[in-house]
């Protein structure tokens, strides 16, 4: 459904991203993974819109959509919950979550406020505290129940496991797990390869700029490369 094709992107006269290809099927949890610098979050960017593509294809569905503008996106069925959650820090969680509506009829936007409340239930008792005064854990739903609010197929991750603890990462993970459940595509992008890679369908390994192996969950965490370079497994001659 979400597919990148020799997708370019410089900022400024630096090449940061070179020719990446992905995909992300009906259903999928595709992780992309790689160092600091890599590029991941600018793959992101540049499927969401965010950031232009020098040149290359981000399609969904078919559809070209490199040239059109970023808010046609959530109207086509692609969200993102961007890094470090990026909430309006003064205005109440509800008032948050509901700006993931802006391109929604207020009809539709009521529905699907109240199947994000069944989903992450643990932000319905702060709906009216200011969003700026939760945890860094609550803070962070309040972006996933945001970026759900346009009831997308592909919902696009920028580390959503960043700066949390181990429990709040474990109930991050399951959550992204749910939202997959009941249909929703993710595409991901997280520096812990063992993290990424056991909880993803497909991945990709992103290396300055270049996708340099991809492959099944399993197949990436098995790959001698990923095994020495990202888990520090030394392997044993036979
Ligand atoms: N707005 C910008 N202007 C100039 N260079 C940028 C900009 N944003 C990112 N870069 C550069 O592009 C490269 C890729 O950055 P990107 O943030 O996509 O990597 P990343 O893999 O997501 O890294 P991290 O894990 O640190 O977030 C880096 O060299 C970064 O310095």
């Amino acid at each position: 459904m979400l597919r990148l094709e020799g997708v370019n992107v410089h900022y400024g006269a630096t090449r940061v991203l070179w020719d990446v290809a992905m995909e992300v099927g009906a259903g999928e949890i595709v992780a992309i993974m790689g160092p600091n610098g890599s590029g991941k979050s600018t793959v992101l960017k540049a499927a969401m819109g965010l950031k232009k593509p020098s040149s290359g294809v981000v399609s969904l569905d078919n559809e070209e959509l490199q040239n059109k503008s970023a808010t046609l996106r959530p109207k086509r069925g692609m969200s993102i919950v961007l890094e470090r959650r990026r909430l309006f820090p003064r205005m109440s969680v509800e008032e948050n979550v509901m700006l993931g509506a802006y391109t929604r009829k207020p009809s539709e936007a009521r529905e699907t406020f109240r199947w994000v409340l069944d989903l992450l239930p643990e932000i319905k008792p702060h709906l009216n505290a200011t969003a700026g005064k939760l945890s860094g854990g609550q803070q962070q739903m309040v972006a996933i129940a945001r970026g759900l609010m346009a009831n997308p197929r592909v919902l696009l991750m920028d580390e959503p496991f960043l700066g949390l603890s181990p429990a709040m990462v474990k109930t991050v993970c399951s959550i992204m797990q749910m939202i997959n459940e009941r249909g929703v595509a993710i595409l991901f992008n997280e520096q812990n390869a063992k993290l990424s890679f056991s909880m993803s369908h497909r991945g990709y390994l992103l290396e300055s700029g270049r996708v340099v192996l991809s492959g099944s969950g399993e197949e990436m965490l098995d790959h001698p490369e990923v095994r020495r370079v990202y888990l520090g497994i030394r392997e044993t001659a036979a």
